[in-house]
């Protein structure tokens, strides 16, 4: 067996029967959900359909959550959020290696984000794009086995986001973690993730493989419709 397929035949991520609800409002209904180790996994749903809440759950975030029911979650974990979350007093090279020792992992990561000659800029000196680089190395250096990113490229120009799915993908490939990715973006989960979840009434509407062969425009048409949402524009 290929070491990949190896590793896909351990959950690294394992949820039974989640529940979340705020002022009586359930927001998570029991949700059940088995990530295998490597696997890359979109989430797409509504605004206010729970996506964040799940993933804060998954991150060990939210206790109430956690306790509701059973989950398993790899220990190395690392969150991106939509904002860098840099410390502005710190220059990059220091924000990569924030709580980890290891210098030269902090420039390696940063070069494989495409960042080197940057480690002694400051945040405020770099782009949104460069911002979303940075955090990713500050991830990559904790060499997570699971990824958990919350709207990553939510606030970057059409471009941008473009050359950070590239990167995204391409430091999936190299590392391997398990990703669970959230996100408003049909299109950026169909061409990042191998799976696609729809969260809907706080269960996973559709659970859909996404066959890298196939045509991706039959995939958009078909998350488009579970969410209710059709493609023509007038
Ligand atoms: N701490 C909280 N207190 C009260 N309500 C909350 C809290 N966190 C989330 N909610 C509610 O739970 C629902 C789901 O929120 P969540 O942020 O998970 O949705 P989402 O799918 O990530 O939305 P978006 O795509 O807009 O970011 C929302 O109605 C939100 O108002």
């Amino acid at each position: 067996m290929a070491p990949h397929t190896e590793q896909l035949t351990r959950p690294a991520v394992r949820l039974r029967g989640l529940t979340r609800s705020f002022g009586g409002r359930t927001v998570l209904d029991g949700i059940d959900l088995d990530i295998p180790a490597g696997q890359f996994v979109a989430l797409l749903g509504h605004s206010g359909s729970g996506k964040s809440t799940l993933l804060r759950a998954v991150a060990g975030l939210d206790h109430e959550v956690v306790g509701s029911g059973q989950l398993t979650a790899p220990d190395r974990v690392s969150v991106v959020f939509q904002d860098a979350r840099l410390l502005p007093w710190r220059r990059v090279l220091d924000n990569v290696l924030l709580g980890t020792d290891g210098e030269e992992k902090g420039r390696e990561a940063l070069e494989e984000v495409g960042l080197k000659g940057r480690e002694r800029a400051w945040p405020s000196e770099l782009s949104g794009g460069e911002a979303q680089r940075a955090a990713l190395a500050r991830s990559l250096v904790r060499e997570p086995e699971l990824l958990l990113a919350d709207e990553p490229f939510g606030a970057l120009d059409a471009l941008t986001r473009i050359r950070m799915h590239a990167l995204l993908r391409q430091l999936w490939k190299r590392h391997q973690p398990s990703v669970l990715l959230v996100t408003h973006d049909v299109d950026e989960a169909v061409v990042l993730a191998d799976r696609v979840l729809v969260l809907e009434h706080g269960r996973i509407g559709l659970d859909l493989t996404i066959e890298r062969e196939r045509s991706r425009e039959e995939y958009r048409v078909r998350l488009l419709a579970a969410l209710g949402v059709t493609a023509e524009v007038g």
